[in-house]
């Protein structure tokens, strides 16, 4: 797989994916035309590429999807995660095929290119994917080009000048501008979105880093009345909306790198003893707020098939019990450093990484993974009804 910086494209090459390492990786371009930046991921979920590509968490990433046939059931408005940027670029093994799907809108190629996010197909994504899980997940740029034209020293440098998603903020850049009241439900075939009904619904805060849409429908679901606020909302105005509960969103980038707007916060509420449910980032800044640290993962853990197991007290007779889960995030919360009084509720069974977290004598609680799906199982979706239910 490794080439030197100058070679020719090969004959029929309208895409490249340039590792910071000087690894090239020539195959078909699809979607936008031009570079973009980012780490390289793998994602192993068999079916929700639309979701996946629109997760803000995503950002600054390109998805190498290891199972090989992407774009073959299209795209549609609904199933959206939101309408902001989230992973810059995929990476796929097969050519994308005409659409075939009856809730299909938009063939997924030129959604990529509608979305400015660059694909590349013909790729050995199970090599890519083993490279990845021996030597961690690169820096590197995509490129597309119909002629077939790349500079790739220039290419080359972008990637290696490019300072990688440890240190760095993202949640900021994703984040809502304008707060929002948030009103939609589940979706059901035939239905479509539903709708949250009832004046008398725990008022939830949702602090929005970069979240993916399903999570507000599923607080919806759960009976929550629920308004978005932006990452930088200051506590006071989080109080002043006199919320039930404050929920924290997932969203892209490194936890420990948020700044005063984050991690502060939410540990003013802890103070507060608001009640509080972090999902993914919301987990680990939550998990930040009550002491313990956070860290780089080797490979990260994206996919929704990702066993996480009940451990600790507190879970009763399905103390042991393995939820089905979907995950994506790259950063983790280290479990060797919670603070007395930070209990540890889930683990991975892939790897023992810490994947809840509940605070001791407060009504507050988080999770690595992704109980809304979306795709994925929904073996999780207690979770926000236990969170619910806790608001009364
Ligand atoms: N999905 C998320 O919220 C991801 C959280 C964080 N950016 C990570 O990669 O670990």
């Amino acid at each position: 797989m490794a080439f030197s910086a100058s070679s020719p494209a090969p004959h029929g090459a309208t895409g490249v994916l340039v590792l910071a390492d000087g690894t090239i990786i020539w195959g078909k371009g699809f979607g936008a035309i031009g570079d973009a930046v980012g780490e390289v991921c793998f994602n192993t979920a068999m079916t929700g590429y639309q979701e996946v590509m629109t997760d803000p968490s995503y950002a600054a990433q390109i998805v190498t999807f290891t199972f090989p046939h992407i774009g073959n059931v299209g795209t549609n408005g609904e199933d959206m995660e939101s309408a902001v940027e989230g992973a810059v670029g995929c990476v796929v093994r097969e050519e994308v095929t005409l659409q075939s799907n009856f809730r299909s809108e938009v063939e997924f190629v030129e959604w990529m290119k509608a979305k400015g996010k660059i694909g590349l197909s013909g790729v050995d994504t199970r090599a890519l994917t083993r490279r990845i899980r021996m030597s961690g997940a690169p820096n590197a740029v995509i490129a597309h080009s119909p002629e077939g034209k790349f500079d790739l020293d220039a290419l080359l440098g972008k990637a290696q000048s490019w300072p990688g998603l440890e240190g760095m903020d993202l949640a900021i850049g994703v984040s809502r501008r304008d707060q929002e009241s948030w009103n939609g439900s589940y979706w059901q075939l035939g239905h479509g979105y539903g709708e949250g009904e009832g004046d008398s619904r725990p008022h939830v805060v949702a602090i929005d880093y970069g979240a993916k849409d399903n999570i507000f429908r599923n607080l919806v679901r759960a009976g929550a009345k629920v308004t978005v606020v932006p990452a930088q909302t200051s506590y006071a105005d989080i109080m002043a909306l006199k919320p039930a509960g404050v929920f924290l969103s997932n969203g892209p980038g490194d936890p420990a790198a948020t700044g005063e707007y984050a991690v502060p916060v939410i540990k003013a509420l802890l103070d507060a003893d608001m009640p509080l449910f972090g999902i993914c980032l919301g987990h680990q800044m939550l998990a930040l707020a009550a002491g313990a640290k956070t860290m780089k993962m080797h490979q990260g853990h994206r996919g929704a098939n990702h066993p996480v197991q009940r451990v600790g007290e507190g879970w009763g007779e399905t103390s042991g019990l393995v939820e089905i889960t979907s995950m994506n995030h790259g950063f983790a919360v280290d479990g060797d450093t919670l603070p007395e009084g930070v209990e540890q509720t889930h683990v991975s069974l892939f790897d023992g990484s810490n994947c809840g977290i509940a605070i001791a004598g407060k009504k507050a609680f988080g999770v690595q993974y992704h109980p809304e799906a979306s795709p994925g199982p929904q073996d999780s979706f207690y979770l926000f009804e236990k969170f619910v239910g806790m608001l009364g």
